[in-house]
Formats: structure tokens, C-alpha cells, sequence
């Protein structure tokens, strides 16, 4: 038995074997074959295994998410039954005397580069089929040892180096009862993404990946940040009562789901849920959210091969406003960099890339993506009560520039005869500290700030929020960062308006006291923390809070402000 300490990232417990995730390496060389009939027959054999892959994963995809879902392997299938791909193969290798991979290959990427240059959507899209596909079958030619996380179809444990927010959106929450990984923080995208879908995770374990093996039964605990591999069976009883006391708790927490969030003094506050993508609108419904206060739109944009048209984009925001139905929805415009990479847009590497070309820094120099974007925000808004809100903004250069183009998107709207919304409000993202340093003059100009202290804590404490081992930096309680989310709040309300906070911190339940004793209007969270946290606010007095944290803002250390809100427990 082997226990190791991480970064509890998702509440819960999970208990199954472990299934290692190793991204491989499909590099293919080229060899001269001196048998061709056989390296013809080799390539036989790994189509034969692809396609009956593809017919499994089809019959299953067809039974568990419909017919839709399950096309894209008939399309799959179809490519690989199509002598116009598979024949030119074949030739390659008799013809040049060269390995089946290699012959592959070349082969793909010629119909790669011919698709990804035509001018339809959907022979671009079949550029996109044909790598997937050549990388099934490479996978079987260089005898590799990979399985797609999306295909795995029984009940595991990922183990990992890291998990992409791309791997992540594809977990099956049915098969995937839990992950860990050996590097990543709580506020890695990873980690947000395994809350909202509910999946237990402990990150930033450094070693796991070297400790496990495929097969061994591995506990995560979630809630503690612990990983156990192969647990003695005493243990495996106590953490499958632990699973069930946290499972009667969510069931508690379920009763508030249809209540207001009230302090224990009488004054409302807002439970608002971050979201990826529409998907995640029935978790916000189904936890009680009040609104979304963050729908993050890089998720869009991610795990495509190229932007996504206006249509797309506008039929994701109209979905996600119509089904919250006229509560408010903050739509956060295009927020790519930092561990947001989107390859088809070809930027070079950075060497700082938090510190980068991204978010709104982009969106202004490529205006031709910005205003696509905007133009479809401004389309949905008329199917419910829409915010609009601009990440990553430095300075009020920034945000006036961003907000001209927006008037300008408008105004070509109106001239289009397209009814748009007059009533959306317009904000900004707080996560870098010159921004909150003068929120004063900010508030003149925008309707809210949502400040994002998952950026907002790496820039001031110069501790990179994915980076383990300058966690202990990451300090949320730090006097500066409260001393700074007051400046903001502060700002806020002296020019009448409103306050509210999308980082993680908004729904950790040390800093919700704080929080609300600093007088925060609305609190966005994972989805899963909102019961958890109407629950706490019910029994907390604004009042006292106020107190509370006017004595942690002259506190020294985190520690110390730690220790005081625990000591309103006691
Ligand atoms: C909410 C935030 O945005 P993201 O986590 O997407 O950077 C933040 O920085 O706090
Ligand atoms: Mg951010």
C-alpha cells in the first residue's frame, strides 16, 4: 500500500483500478522493406483492428449518447474502407520499398493538406476525421500502447502526467470515477473542469504516475487531497463510508437547491455557477445556481480544428440564455493562452506564455476573431439577460478599445435590421493587480467587475497558479490579495455597482466569510460548491463577517487570517 499527499481538486471519493494515461509518441521514420507482401499484409492487419475498434466504439456510442454522436465513427469507417486512401498506400509501399507507417502517412497528410485547403466547412472537417483515423491505425502499426480517454469503457481511475482541459472535457463520467495527476494546481483548468463535471480529483501529486501500475486498485480522495494504491481492505471499507457520508451531505445540501441566499442577518447575495460550455447549464439548474457569472467561451474554440463560424457561436450563447431562463448570464468574451492553447491558430511559443499574447491582448490585435464573436453575443441577446465581460483587461485603453468595437458591431447590426438587446451590461474581468489598483476609475466606466483571483493571486504573489511547487505561494488569504478584492468591492459601490468574483475563491468555504464580510454582491462558482455554500452563508451574520474581515486586512500572514476564520467556528 502506497498513500500519497496532492491537491485536492474535485470533492469526493473514488474508488477503482487505475488506468495510465501516457500521451505516445506517433513519430513515423522511414525504413526500406525488402519483404513488401509482407509489410503490405502488416498494413492488413492494423486497418482490420482500427475498424473493428471503430464498429465497437460505434455500437456503443449508438446505445449510450444516440445516432448523432455515433456518425462520427460511420464516418470513420467509411475512410478506411475507401480504396481512393488506402490503395495509394498500398502502391507507396510496393512501389517505393518503404515501411507501412511511413507510406500512411505521407499518404494522409497529402488528403490532410488537400482537405484543409478547400474552401467548404465540410471537407474541412474531414480533415480532421482523417487524423484521427490515421492516428488509430498508427497507433496499431508502431505497436503502441494507447487507448483515447473518451473510449474507455470501464469503470477506472486515470493516472496522469497532466490532463488537458481538452482529455478532460471528453471523460466519461460513467467509466471515469476519478483522476490524479502528478503535476497541476487547484486552479488549473484541468481541475475546474473535473468539478463541473463531478468527477473526484487530486492534482500536483508529483509522483503518482511512477507509483502506479495499470490494474492496481487505487482510492481518491478528493476531499482530503490523498491518493491510496492498493488500499488494504480495512481501508477500502473506510473510504467507501466516507463516499456515502459525503453522498448523504450532497443530499442535505439538495433542499437548499430551490431557496434564496440569505445571511443569517437577512441580506441576499448572489450563488452564480462558471460554466465551459452549454452542456454544463443543467449542473447550474440542477445546484440552484442563481445565474452563470462566468461561462468561460475558450471552450468553443478548444478541441476544433479551426474558429468556430458566427452560427456556432451564436447557437451556443442563445442555448445557454434560453435555458437559464431570463436569470443574468456573464458571457466572458474569448479568454485563449496561458494553459488555453489553441494549435490551429499557430502562435509562436512564449516563454512566459500567463505573462503572453492572449485573452482580450489577442482579441485586439485579431479583430477579425473578436468582432465574429461579439457579433454572435450580440445576436443571443436578445434570448435572455446577457453580460458581457472582457478578460485580462490591463488597462482602460484596453477596455475602451474593446468596448468601441462592440458599439461598432451594434451599430452594423442595427444597420442589418437585427434586433439586439439594449440592456447588456457590460464588465470586466479583475485578475491582473494594476487593474484593481485603480478599480476607482474603472468603475466609472463599466457595469460590474467579476474578479478573477485565479489569475488575479498568481500575478500578485508571482506564483504560477499551475506550478505545485510554488503552491505554498498561491495564497488566497494573503492580507494583499484581500486588501486588493476590498479596493475593488470598495470601487464598485461607491459608484454604484456591482461586485462580483468568478475565481475559484468565490466558492472555497475559508474565504467565504471574508468574502462576504467585504461586502461581495455576487459569488461564481463550480456548480457543486453553490449548496455547500448557501448552506454556510445561511448561518453566517453579514455583520460579524464585516468585522471579521476588517480585522484579517491587518493581519500579517495567511496563517493568521486562517486561524481568525476558524476561530469564528469555535
Ligand atoms: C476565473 C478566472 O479565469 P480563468 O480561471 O479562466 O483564468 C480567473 O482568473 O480567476
Ligand atoms: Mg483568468
Amino acid at each position: 500500500m502506497i498513500k500519497i499527499e496532492g491537491i485536492a481538486a474535485s470533492a469526493g471519493v473514488a474508488i477503482a483500478p487505475a488506468f495510465k494515461l501516457e500521451h505516445p509518441d506517433f513519430t513515423v521514420q522511414q525504413r526500406s522493406v525488402s519483404d513488401v507482401a509482407a509489410e503490405v499484409a502488416k498494413l492488413n492487419a492494423a486497418l482490420d483492428k482500427s475498424k473493428a475498434e471503430l464498429e465497437a466504439i460505434k455500437e456503443r456510442t449508438l446505445q449510450e449518447l444516440g445516432a448523432k454522436k455515433a456518425e462520427i465513427f460511420e464516418a470513420h469507417l467509411l475512410i478506411l474502407n475507401d480504396p481512393e486512401l488506402i490503395s495509394p498506400v498500398e502502391d507507396m509501399i510496393r512501389n517505393e520499398m518503404v515501411n507501412a507507417e511511413y507510406a500512411l502517412n505521407e499518404t494522409a497528410n497529402q488528403f490532410i493538406s488537400m482537405f484543409e485547403n478547400m474552401k467548404s466547412a465540410y471537407l474541412q472537417e474531414r480533415a480532421a476525421d482523417m487524423k484521427d483515423v490515421t492516428k488509430r491505425v498508427l497507433i496499431h502499426l508502431l505497436g503502441l500502447n494507447y487507448v483515447n480517454p473518451a473510449e474507455i469503457s470501464e469503470e477506472v481511475v486515470i493516472i496522469a502526467e497532466d490532463l488537458t482541459p481538452s482529455d478532460t472535457a471528453q471523460l466519461n463520467r460513467k467509466y471515469v470515477k476519478g483522476f490524479t495527476t502528478n503535476i497541476g494546481g487547484r486552479t488549473s483548468h484541468s481541475a475546474i473542469m473535473a468539478r463541473s463535471l463531478e468527477i473526484p480529483a487530486v492534482v500536483g501529486t508529483k509522483e503518482v504516475l511512477d507509483k502506479v501500475n495499470n490494474g492496481d486498485l487505487v482510492i481518491v480522495d478528493g476531499l482530503d487531497g490523498k491518493v491510496i494504491i492498493n488500499p488494504t481492505e480495512e481501508l477500502v471499507a473506510d473510504y467507501r463510508s466516507k463516499q456515502q457520508k459525503y453522498q448523504l451531505q450532497i443530499e442535505e445540501w439538495r433542499k437548499l437547491r430551490d431557496q434564496a441566499t440569505v445571511s443569517a442577518d437577512g441580506v441576499h447575495v448572489e450563488l452564480a455557477a462558471n460554466i465551459g460550455t452549454p452542456n454544463d447549464v443543467p449542473g447550474v439548474i440542477d445546484n440552484g445556481g442563481e445565474a452563470v457569472g462566468l461561462y468561460r467561451t475558450e471552450f468553443l474554440y478548444m478541441g476544433r480544428d479551426k474558429l468556430p463560424t458566427e452560427e456556432i457561436q451564436f447557437n451556443a450563447y442563445k442555448t445557454v440564455l434560453e435555458k437559464m431562463e431570463g436569470k443574468p448570464v456573464v458571457v466572458r468574451t474569448l479568454d485563449i493562452g496561458g494553459d488555453k492553447e489553441l494549435p490551429y491558430l499557430d502562435l509562436p511559443k512564449e516563454m512566459n506564455p500567463f505573462l503572453g499574447f492572449r485573452a482580450v491582448r489577442l482579441c485586439l490585435d485579431r479583430t477579425d476573431i473578436f468582432r465574429t464573436q461579439l457579433r454572435a453575443l450580440l445576436r443571443a441577446s436578445v434570448y435572455g439577460n446577457l453580460r458581457i465581460m472582457f478578460p485580462m483587461i490591463a488597462t482602460l485603453d484596453e477596455f475602451r478599445q474593446a468596448k468601441a468595437l462592440l458599439l461598432e458591431e451594434k451599430d452594423k447590426l442595427a444597420a442589418e435590421g437585427i434586433e439586439v438587446s439594449d440592456e447588456i451590461q457590460l464588465g470586466i474581468m479583475v485578475e491582473i493587480p494594476s487593474t484593481a489598483i485603480i478599480a476607482d476609475q474603472f468603475a466609472k466606466e463599466v457595469d460590474f467587475f467579476s474578479i478573477g483571483t485565479n489569475d488575479l493571486i498568481q500575478y500578485t504573489m508571482a506564483a504560477d497558479r499551475m506550478n505545485e511547487r510554488v503552491s505554498y505561494l498561491y495564497q488566497p488569504y494573503n492580507p494583499a490579495i484581500l486588501r486588493l478584492v476590498k479596493m475593488v468591492i470598495d470601487a464598485a459601490h461607491k459608484e454604484g455597482k456591482w461586485a462580483g468574483m468568478c475565481g475559484e475563491m468565490a466558492g472555497d468555504a475559508t474565504a467565504i466569510p471574508l468574502l462576504l464580510g467585504l461586502g461581495l454582491d455576487e459569488f461564481s462558482m463550480s456548480a457543486t460548491s453553490i449548496l455547500p455554500a448557501r448552506s454556510q452563508i445561511s448561518k453566517l451574520s453579514k455583520a460579524d463577517m464585516a468585522e471579521l474581515a476588517a480585522k484579517a486586512l491587518t493581519m500579517q500572514t495567511a496563517a493568521q487570517v486562517v486561524e481568525l476564520v476558524k476561530s469564528i467556528d469555535a
